[in-house]
């Protein structure tokens, strides 16, 4: 028996359009809640969630079976945490600041079990492996690795192409956020210079064959991301999404 089929990859190499949701309060009751709303993929957020390993591996628990893919954002590209979090039974993990084509290969390889990579040997007590369970774990788990390398600052964008050109680099998540940022525009995204590199970019990604991945929760900046290449498209906040609702309803009846 193999480790388990990477849907979320096959779906990004087929060209498929998959719509995601950000997973943000660190709780798999929370997630298991947002899972049923059908999105193709929702992202445990390490960066700026507050999760621990605990956290993630239990959000990976409930949406074991579930349509919802799970991807993994990790707070940085660490190998020890890389190693960790795959253990737990992560597949596709979404790597912020990624900024040249070493670091993107040093990710790679941190991945994948030798010779093609240097993740520790450890599945025999692995969630991953169903803890031993899966018999031909290490010797197929590679190939169900998914990486999506976030390209956020100007750094990243002048190394888009060398980015795109490591194999085993399945796509590429634009942050608009921190792009705008470090562009000097800091909490706007919607800037015309930023949002002129942020076209450029989608459209190099998507020419690559890679898949370009974005965030958007303005419904008519997700079309037009879309519009512009966008493959892997985030359209929500767990968060903001309840936290939005609740203030509605209250300033409604205060008003009543
Ligand atoms: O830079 C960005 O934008 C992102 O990477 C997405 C944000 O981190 C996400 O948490 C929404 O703010």
């Amino acid at each position: 028996m193999p480790a388990p089929h990477n849907r979320f990859k096959s779906a990004l190499a087929a060209g498929t359009m998959q719509y995601g949701c950000w997973a943000g309060f660190a709780d798999p009751y929370a997630t298991e809640v947002l899972a049923t709303a059908g999105f193709d993929w929702l992202v445990i957020d390490g960066e700026h969630a507050p999760n621990d390993l605990r956290s993630i591996m239990a959000q990976l628990q409930v949406l074991d079976g579930k349509y919802s893919a799970p991807v993994v954002r990790l707070p940085m590209g660490e190998a020890w945490l890389i190693k960790q979090v795959l253990d737990a039974g992560a597949q596709t993990l979404l790597i912020p600041m990624v900024e040249s084509a070493d670091q993107a290969r040093d990710l790679v390889r941190a991945m994948r079990y030798p010779p093609a990579g240097i993740r520790g040997s450890g599945a025999a007590l692995a969630r991953a492996s169903r803890f031993s369970d899966i018999p031909d774990y290490i010797a197929t788990a590679n190939d169900q690795m998914c990486l999506l390398v976030q390209v956020e600052t100007v750094a990243g964008i002048e190394a888009l192409e060398d980015i795109l050109s490591v194999d085993g680099v399945d796509g590429v998540f634009i942050g608009p956020s921190d792009l705008a940022a470090d562009m000097g525009h800091m909490g706007d995204s919607a800037q015309p210079q930023v949002q002129s590199v942020i076209r450029d970019a989608l459209a190099r990604i998507k020419a690559s064959g890679k898949a370009a991945g974005i965030l958007a929760l303005d419904h008519d900046t997700a079309l037009t991301y879309r519009n512009w290449g966008a493959q892997f498209l985030a359209v929500g906040i767990d968060v903001v999404m309840l936290a939005k609702t609740a203030r509605e309803t209250m300033a409604r009846w205060r008003n009543e």
